[in-house]
């Protein structure tokens, strides 16, 4: 009996044998029979339909040396390769399968006495065809890993992220073009590198990453501030990812990193403009109320008072009506700037708004001090303003309380300044006045 006849005649005895090997493998889990099978129950079939055609001696020769005649372009083993690699199979398995598939058939043919009337050729030709299906059965899914990788490096590559891969000793296996353009080099030049040797500026910070990384098996995510390029600081946020082989052994650590400079830079923007005045950039009444709860706890503490003075800018209107709205913005920029400089970068200079300002004064430890920057606020004021629109001259009123003499809360305090500056207002403006509990009720007392 021929091969090609004994396996047409029992096919699914073959297969039946084969399957029970096939059906071990990891990524053959899920696959129905149908699905397993079909390739299989194909490639023999037309193994079988290649014996049966006559051969001369010289195809045998190029066959014998795996040279066989070109295929049409999807034969069935290379149908089989697209599905396994389509189904995750990899590469050994798929030659494994194979190997079972020439086994059963040798097997069962033995088993089945047929061999003594199988024609040893048929069995060289068996073996040379089943070669030829592992050669284009892998040609088909290398094509399509090499496509899949060659995909993805354009993908990497593209990425405005850095992306790289590490062996876990911090070797570098993998770099896309961002991060290779951080540190002024082509990819292929960071094969092997070792990754702490070009970010010297955090390497202790990464080494220690990279290490806990392996050690809990466990993503690191993070944001750093460095001059990776020696340019400019710059802000990432990265992400550090194990990667484990099939053993679930931590293999590599993969990584990515994303310039979120102008990210932090906008929410920074945003954090100010909630809490600063825009025009001039002081903080506003919200965060003045908030420095103001703080310093008290900070005085209580460490038992060294406060002083607190609110500060109106004297016939302010005049300038505004005179050299108009511009101008009287250009004045209040100045005013803010002149007072900013009379007191220590710890105290607090805030805008509540209009002609209004307010200075906290912390760690007050001589009583004059508070006397001679309120006098010294008085000569910046009074000093002409050169605006755009021509000169002008102003003068201000200075109410002053201080904690925790005049009181302990924020609402007494501010209600106490703002008092002391309308009785400074009402004494001829142009001067400063200290609290007293006799001005209490006379001010204009409104909340702060
Ligand atoms: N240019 C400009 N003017 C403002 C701004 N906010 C408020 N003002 C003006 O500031 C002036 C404040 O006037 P008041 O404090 O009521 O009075 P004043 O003229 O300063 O007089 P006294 O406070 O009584 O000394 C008003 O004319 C407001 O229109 C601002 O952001 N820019």
């Amino acid at each position: 009996m021929r091969l090609p006849h004994f396996i047409r005649a029992n096919v699914d005895s073959i297969l039946d044998e084969w399957e029970k090997f096939a059906q071990a493998f990891k990524h053959a889990e899920g696959l129905d029979q149908t699905a397993l099978r079909d390739h299989a129950r194909g490639i023999l079939l037309v193994i079988c339909d290649d014996l049966e055609c006559e051969q001369s001696s010289s195809e045998r020769d190029e066959k014998s040396k795996g040279r066989a005649p070109p295929m049409p372009a999807e034969t069935e083993a290379a149908m089989h390769g697209l599905s396994r690699y389509v189904e995750g199979f990899d590469v050994n398995e798929s030659i494994a399968e194979f190997r079972a598939l020439r086994a059963s058939v040798l097997r069962l043919s033995v088993d089945s006495l047929a061999l003594p009337s199988v024609a040893a050729d048929d069995i060289t030709r068996f073996n040379e065809a089943i070669d030829q299906a592992v050669a284009e059965s892998l040609a088909r899914f290398t094509d399509m890993k090499e496509r899949r990788n060659r995909l993805f490096e354009a993908l990497l590559s593209s990425s405005p992220d850095l992306n790289y891969i590490l062996e876990t000793t911090g070797a570098i296996i993998y770099a896309n073009r961002a991060f290779s353009d951080v540190f002024q080099k082509i990819p292929a030049e960071l094969i092997g590198n070792d990754f702490r040797s070009l970010c010297k500026p955090f390497v202790r910070d990464i080494e220690r990453q990279l290490k806990s990384v392996v050690a809990t098996r466990k993503t690191h995510r993070g944001e750093m501030f460095t001059q990776l390029d020696g340019g400019e600081e710059r802000a990432y946020e990265y992400l550090l990812v194990p990667v484990f082989n099939p053993a679930g052994v931590c293999e590599a650590v993969a990584g990515s990193a994303r310039d979120i400079t102008e990210r932090k830079a906008s929410e920074e923007r945003v954090r100010r403009s909630a809490n600063h005045d825009f025009l001039t950039e002081l903080p506003n009444r919200s965060l003045f109320r908030e420095r103001l709860e703080h310093e008290i706890k900070h005085s209580t503490r460490t038992g060294l008072p406060l002083g607190l003075m609110f500060i109106d800018l004297d016939l302010f209107k005049e300038v505004n009506d005179r050299l108009g709205h511009a101008a009287g913005d250009q004045m209040l920029q100045e005013v803010a700037r002149r007072i900013s400089k009379c007191v220590r970068d710890t105290d607090t200079v805030a805008r509540l708004g209009g002609d209004e300002f307010t200075v906290i004064l912390t760690d007050v430890t001589l009583p004059d001090h508070i006397e001679s920057i309120a006098a010294e606020i008085l000569d910046e004021l009074r000093r002409p303003f050169e605006l755009a629109a021509g000169e002008a001259s102003i003068s201000c009123s200075i109410g002053i309380t201080v904690c925790p003499g005049d009181g302990i809360t924020p609402d007494e305090l501010v209600r106490n300044a703002d008092e002391a500056m309308y009785a400074s207002k009402n004494a001829g403006r142009n001067g400063y006045q200290f609290f007293t509990v006799a001005m209490r009720g006379v001010g204009s007392g409104g909340p702060v």
